[in-house]
């Protein structure tokens, strides 16, 4: 890289992102993403960590064939069997990447008990292995910042040595503060020999709340790729929010004089599908993305920006993708005015996909006086998680609420065969959900429920995710309907529906060929 002003964006949404409990994606989802990461001009995919099972390691390969602009890499500990399966996945794509990492610190070198010498040997076996099958190979000293600064110094001369191109220096749990990450990226360019013939990266976490502060520090101080995920989505607080730098270096140029590759008209779009597939909804205060970011309630913003929209607004909501139409939906909207609609929404449907999708639309809007654009993604939301041919299907519901206590009264289809049940609960929900219980006997645990009003008004819709646990799969299901019951109930549904699937990917003698149902 020749212009030194332009920082790379490495992102790792499919990677870190999808190690946050919870936020599992499917293969067609990552896919998806990792297209749409593609097109956005994101530099580096991380796109999985091949060793971690089958359908991480096929997710990675077929990103790996599609990819047409990105970089893509893998994950892979210091280790020869993890490195090969990286570079088998890999390998596929035009421009392929190794990432291979080891703990560092004290703390980390105890756990995979080496002594610094040991390490050091590590590393220069691994990146040298590495580098004789990938001409790209980054390397990582997990725990950067929380490693002893002159062994810190040694690692990464090991790694260049032996032929890493990219150094970087993750502050895995959260704990630097900006002046540190930039004094340790300074260090290191200072006292390495060959620091100045690769690329440095930063890798930062939020504990703090400052993984955004601390990339740009690094950034300050020389590293010159940032890793990030849309929405902030990671481990625990989550990883440095790509929109987030992103929007920082092209609003503050004054003080940040570098560059991106990011086209970032495509940020909202982006962060409204990993939203939806990982089952994390954005707080609505979340900078740039947030549902409020561009919003203005009181008097003297409104005066204010109406009289000049800088005076409260930074950025401009196109810049992000945040395309205002003057068309209003309701329920004598047709066709054309939908699919213009979702096209500004970020969504482009076949004919068959439009129709689908308008049948829907009506029915919600016999319902609800106005749809608003959150509506509409609402609806897309629901159409993708919960199809006419899933396993399990909600044919119809009676819920009994009032002082005396609550009943409820379910019929669902199983594998096609219409079943029902009567049952009360601790409320209306959790009498649905016995009901669901009763029907389809289950061991999953319900980890999360959480409902969110769309937009406003007694007839809003509501979604609903529902994350459950079975046998250490994790997954999410969501739904929307005005009705929040009936979201809950479909959301349950669906969770249940994604575990099924996930057991028979994962079950060793399973027949994929046999399952006939998608999600
Ligand atoms: C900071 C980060 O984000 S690091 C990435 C974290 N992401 C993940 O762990 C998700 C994917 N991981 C997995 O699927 C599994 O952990 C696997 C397949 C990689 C390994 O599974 P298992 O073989 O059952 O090992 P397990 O997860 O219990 O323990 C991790 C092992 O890796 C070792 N290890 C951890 N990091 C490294 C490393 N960088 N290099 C070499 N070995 C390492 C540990 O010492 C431990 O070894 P041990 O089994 O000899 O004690
Ligand atoms: C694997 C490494 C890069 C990581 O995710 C971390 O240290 O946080
Ligand atoms: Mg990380």
């Amino acid at each position: 890289m020749t212009d030194t002003s332009r920082v790379l964006i490495f992102d790792t949404t499919l990677r870190d992102g999808e190690q946050s409990p919870g936020a599992t994606m499917t293969h067609d989802e990552k896919l998806e993403i990792a297209m749409l990461l593609d097109d956005m001009g994101v530099d580096i995919i991380e796109a999985g960590f091949p060793i971690a099972s089958e359908g991480d390691f096929e997710a990675v390969s077929a990103i790996a064939k599609a990819s047409k602009n990105s970089v893509i890499c893998g994950l892979s500990r210091a280790n020869y069997k993890d490195i090969d399966r990286c570079w088998e996945a890999v390998k596929h794509a035009a421009r392929p990447r190794i990432h291979t990492f080891i703990g560092t610190s004290p703390l980390h070198r105890g756990i995979t008990n080496l002594g610094q010498d040991e390490m050091i040997a590590r590393i220069a076996d691994t990146v040298t292995h590495a580098r004789n099958l990938c001409e790209d190979v980054q390397w990582s000293a997990m725990d950067a910042i929380r490693t002893e600064r002159d062994y810190l110094c040694r690692v990464v001369e090991t790694a260049i040595k032996a032929g890493a191109t990219t150094i970087n220096i993750p502050d895995t749990v959260g704990y630097t503060l900006p002046q540190e990450s930039a004094d340790i990226i300074a260090m290191l360019l200072e006292k390495v020999p060959g620091a100045d013939q690769v690329i440095f990266a930063t890798h930062c976490h939020n504990d703090l709340g400052m993984a955004t502060a601390n990339a740009l520090a690094a950034v300050s101080a020389g590293a010159r790729q940032i890793e990030c995920t849309i929405n902030g989505l990671g481990e625990r607080a989550g990883n440095t929010a790509l929109e987030e730098v992103v929007m920082a270096i092209k609003v503050r140029r004054d003080l940040m004089p570098y560059t991106t590759r990011i086209d970032t008209t495509k940020i909202m779009n982006l962060s409204r599908r990993v939203s939806q597939v990982s089952g994390f909804p954005v707080q609505f205060n979340k900078a740039v993305v947030g549902k409020n970011a561009f919003l203005h309630e009181s008097g003297i913003h409104q005066d204010g920006v109406l009289k000049n929209v800088e005076t409260f607004e930074i950025m401009k909501p196109a810049d992000i993708g945040i395309t205002e139409t003057n068309i209003a939906m309701g329920k004598h909207s047709g066709r054309a005015a939908l699919r213009t609609k979702l096209a500004d929404l970020g969504y482009e449907l076949a004919d068959n996909q439009l129709n689908d999708v308008f049948v829907r639309f009506k029915a919600l809007a016999d319902r609800k006086k106005e749809i608003y654009d959150d509506d509409l993604i609402a609806l897309m939301t629901d159409s993708a998680a919960n199809t006419s041919d899933d396993y399990l299907q909600v044919t119809w519901l009676r819920v009994v609420c009032g002082s005396d206590g609550q009943e409820a009264e379910l019929k669902m289809l199983v594998d096609g065969v219409e079943k029902s049940a009567k049952c009360a609960g601790d409320g209306p929900v959790d009498a649905v959900f016995n009901c669901v219980k009763t029907i389809y006997p289950t061991q999953a645990r319900l980890k999360l429920y959480q409902v969110h009003a769309v937009t406003e008004g007694t007839d809003a819709q509501a979604t609903v995710s529902v994350r459950l646990e079975e046998e250490g799969r994790i997954v999410t299901g969501s739904a929307a309907d005005t009705d929040t019951i009936l979201a809950s109930v479909k959301a349950y549904v669906g969770a249940l529906n994604r575990l099924r699937v996930r057991a028979q990917k994962t079950a060793p003698d399973a027949d994929m060929k046999s399952v006939s149902y998608k999600l």
